[in-house]
């Protein structure tokens, strides 16, 4: 699929801005802080409902403006594909092919991108949450009702909280609500592990030869989940259930002590290991990027093989962040099928055939223009 062009409004230092691209890569030039992330941005925005780098949509709409409006026309394999998305003070507001979506959920996921970050470096080393939240988003594209169950995880997980904030300050002493929402969590909490089990299992088998390729076959890389509540990874979803109901049962007086829910999907992480070592404890700067890299390319491999078709992919500052070796082996696994975009500052130090047959935009200042 690729994206045709895009419109937008209001949308961070955007006033207006109507620009088309090419089914190719294409490449947006700019000094620091005119608006090269922003674009990329939007993209990222229009597809997921939600920022890469900012958790707050507010962020996203211009100073001093009450909403923000990204539109793009999208070209996929069974037709085009017109996207809206209005983002306002009070809330989100999402349009696909000109109707309107009752739910994000199910918006998510028509229009798909791969998004290469300076942020994704910190896969490896940076906190539990980048990692859960890589998992997610890259599980949400292709999953409607994985979102779906992350959704309601988090909103149990939210009264339950609650009530154990209560049951620990004494407010409420009746536990029989800690109950219900106990079973209920373990409920959703079942099914999203699970299927994030399944999913990592796919994301290895496309990123293990990946690496290999980029270490030059000296690497193998491996995926581990590190799960809050140990269950086996082919495990029934009902055998599960069992597994968690007794963990929660065993923790349930620490949970009321400390007023907080103490395990479940929103306490695992991945771990990620390179000829056997964590990469986390062990890895160097070029391993930890290595890893995030296989990461990237397996993610576009594995959206083609769920949907049949490629993502968008968009490299914001990070091309020249790789060395040529790297380089290299990114542009020439994609090129020729899957739509790119890449910023950078300069077009020197990115070497490279793709680059000169790319379409070039400048951006300044919250105008971009195209070059070639
Ligand atoms: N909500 C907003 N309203 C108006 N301007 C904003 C808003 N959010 C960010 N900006 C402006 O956008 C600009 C940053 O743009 P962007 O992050 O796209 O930079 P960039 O061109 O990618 O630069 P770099 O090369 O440094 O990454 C800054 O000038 C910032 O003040």
């Amino acid at each position: 699929m690729f994206i045709e062009d895009i419109i937008l409004k209001n949308y961070r230092n955007y006033l207006n801005l109507s620009i088309s691209f090419e089914n190719k890569v294409n490449v947006i030039l700019g000094e620091n802080a005119q608006g090269k992330t922003n674009v990329m941005e939007s993209i990222y925005v229009l597809a997921m409902a939600k920022s890469h780098r900012t958790s707050n949509d507010k962020d996203l709409i211009r100073w001093d403006e009450e909403y923000a409006k990204i539109e793009g026309r999208v070209q996929k394999r069974n037709g085009p594909l017109s996207l809206q998305l209005v983002i306002s003070k009070k809330g989100k507001k999402a349009k696909s092919n000109h109707l309107e979506q009752q739910k994000l959920s199910q918006y998510v996921g028509s229009m798909n991108v791969v998004m290469f970050a300076p942020e994704d470096l910190h896969l490896v080393k940076g906190s539990p949450q980048v990692r859960r939240r890589f998992i997610d988003m890259e599980i949400g594209q292709v999953s409607a009702v994985y979102l779906h169950d992350l959704n309601q995880y988090q909103k149990i997980l939210q009264q339950r909280n609650h009530y154990l904030k209560l049951l620990q300050t004494r407010k409420q002493t009746d536990k029989t609500m800690l109950d219900v929402l106990t079973s209920q969590l373990v409920e959703v909490a079942t099914k999203i592990v699970k299927k994030r089990y399944e999913f990592l299992a796919l994301l290895q088998s496309w990123a293990e030869p990946i690496h290999r390729g980029i270490s030059r076959g000296l690497e193998t890389l491996h995926i581990q989940y590190k799960p809050s509540i140990e269950v086996l990874e082919n495990f029934e979803l009902s055998k599960m259930v069992d597994v968690y109901e007794e963990k929660f049962a065993k923790i349930r007086d620490r949970e009321i002590e400390r007023g907080v829910t103490l395990a479940g999907p929103h306490r695992d992480d991945l771990a990620f290991f390179v000829n056997e070592k964590d990469v986390q404890t062990f890895g160097s700067q070029g391993q930890q990027r290595t890893t995030a890299l296989s990461l990237k390319l397996a993610e576009i491999e594995l959206i083609h093989s769920e949907i049949g078709e490629y993502p968008i992919l968009l490299l914001d500052d990070v091309l020249s962040e790789l060395d040529d070796f790297r380089q290299s082996h990114l542009l020439n696994t994609i090129q020729g099928k899957v739509q790119t975009f890449v910023t950078t500052t300069s077009v020197d130090g990115i070497n490279h055939d793709t680059l000169r047959h790319a379409a070039t935009f400048q951006v300044a200042a919250g105008e971009m223009t195209k070059l070639k």
